[in-house]
């Protein structure tokens, strides 16, 4: 008979769920300190533990790691009160297989999780598979590094789960991608919206979060549907959560105290049951001792916080990405040993973005099936040249005037009848050295200002988010 243990102080939880196991057909065991547990022989009869998070002589993360360490494979569920959520999360990262709330509010849950957690034992499946497959779903490379894997094996188990998540990282280290997997991985029926806290303008602010009635005021000729209530049942992702104004900070506070908020010149309340993640690639925390941000706000976000390390602490999977990103574009080209050497040495300061980047440059760059050498590389990752931003020539700079000279050569052969060609190929590659010429204008204006992107925009009479879609930086 499978044999659950129960650790578990107060004495009506731990006989209400010893009576709901044993109905289950299960034999249970309950002790309710940690001396008693540490009574206990056979430790290995368990085929799964519920714990509680605190126990009279003991804390439960104890116990947790030392059946953990004498029973590796027993999966353990830790029980928590609402308020200690956060160390249930901290629990997962011990290996924890999952936590439950007191009080038991829905015992078809309890039912659930001993079924998937026996199932799994039973069939020697581990979610592992569960969580690699969604990020393959969402387009996110996880590479063997065992502290992407942590990451992402805690995002799966708590992302069902209606707490606040917050991501840290480096900038382009993978925060919106981590986001989209926490949302395809909850199994939310709405939508995961992305608002980019940084961007708002302070005169929409309350229109773009809470939405407006027609009417509502001069200009509003329609009903407006807001982030909070395009992201009720999904996810709301605010991003660069820093760079919120104070005055965004205290609507965000309210909204997530409540849950409710009103559209300008509504008359009553809706609630939002939207799952925030907020991201930012500066320490937050940091942020709230300068002052600059709600320390309030931050305890309400900082419920689950995820911390994805830069690529640099992950080089050994250089190859493994380059590889993904050269297919997730289609590109057939092959990078030579010692290329990919060299950028193992290098520290993408610009993170999987910067990767990505590059890999799909050069990959434009090239003809079909091209094995890429050193020389075909960015100065900085050779470090061949020792150039500052400003004077490093970049591929584009380097490539673009020739490209654009051979297609507008084509160009004239085709009007003039020297060559034939499908009408439709040539307006296709149009299409592309739009881009191409935006790109490389932005690059070598980039150049000018020494990566000064604000003051690039200005100088093109453009956006910074132009910027960043011109260069790919989705
Ligand atoms: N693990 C990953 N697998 C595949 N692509 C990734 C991964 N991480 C990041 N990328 C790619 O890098 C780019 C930047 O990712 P993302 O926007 O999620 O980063 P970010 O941390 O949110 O950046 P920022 O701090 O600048 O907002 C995207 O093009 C994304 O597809």
């Amino acid at each position: 008979m499978t044999h659950i243990l129960i650790v578990e102080d107060e004495m009506e939880i731990g006989r209400f769920l010893s009576r709901l196991l044993q109905l289950k057909g299960f034999k249970t065991t309950q002790v309710t300190t940690g001396h008693d547990f540490d009574q206990l022989v056979h430790l290995s009869s368990f085929k799964l533990a519920f714990i509680d998070v605190r126990l009279p002589d003991r804390n439960g993360i104890d116990i947790l790691k030392a059946l953990k360490a004498k029973v590796p494979a027993c999966p353990c569920v830790i029980m928590t009160g609402y308020s200690t959520v956060k160390i249930a999360v901290d629990a997962m990262k011990y290996g924890a297989a999952d936590f439950i709330e007191k009080p038991f509010e829905d015992i078809d849950v309890i039912d659930q999780l001993v079924d998937r957690l026996l199932g799994e034992l039973k069939s020697g499946t581990i979610e592992e598979a569960d969580y690699e497959r969604i990020a393959r779903d969402v387009g996110c490379f996880l590479g063997t590094s065992p502290s992407m894997h942590q990451l992402f094996e805690l995002a799966f188990k708590i992302a069902p789960k209606p707490i606040t998540v917050l991501i840290q990282g480096e900038t382009g280290t993978g925060k919106e991608v981590l986001a989209k997997f926490l949302h395809a991985a909850s199994n939310r029926s709405g939508s995961c919206v992305a608002l980019n806290c940084g961007a708002l303008p302070e005169s929409l602010l309350e229109s773009e979060l809470f939405g407006h009635v027609k009417g509502a005021f001069t200009g509003a000729s329609a009903e407006r549907v807001g982030y909070f209530e395009a992201a009720s049942s999904g996810t709301l992702f605010l991003d660069e959560i820093a760079e919120a104004s104070l005055s965004t900070q205290v609507k965000l506070l309210r909204i997530l105290e409540t849950g409710e908020f009103r559209k300008i010149g509504g008359t009553t309340s809706q609630r939002t049951s939207a799952r925030i993640v907020a991201a930012s690639h500066v320490n937050i925390e940091e942020a709230v001792q300068r002052g600059e941000f709600r320390e309030d706000l931050y305890y309400r976000l900082d419920v689950v916080k995820l911390v994805i390390p830069p690529l640099r602490e992950r080089l050994a999977d250089i190859p493994l990405f380059v590889d993904s990103f050269l297919k997730q574009s289609g590109e057939n080209i092959t990078f030579s040993a010692d290329s990919i050497e060299l950028m193992k040495q290098y520290n993408w300061p610009g993170n999987m973005r910067e990767l990505a980047n590059m890999v799909r440059q050069i990959a434009v760059l090239s003809t079909e099936g091209a094995v890429i050498t050193p020389n075909q590389l960015p100065a900085k990752i050779t470090g061949v040249q020792n150039q500052s931003l400003s004077e490093a020539p970049s591929i584009e700079a380097v490539h673009f005037p020739d490209e654009w000279k051979r297609f507008s050569e084509k160009v004239l052969d085709v009007y003039h009848g020297q060559e034939d060609h499908h009408l439709d190929e040539l307006i296709d590659t149009m299409k592309k050295m739009e881009k191409r010429t935006a790109t490389a204008v932005i690059q070598k204006t980039l150049k000018e200002t020494a990566g000064n992107r604000k003051k690039a925009a200005a100088k093109l009479g453009i956006s910074t988010r132009k910027i960043r879609y011109y260069l790919n930086e989705t």
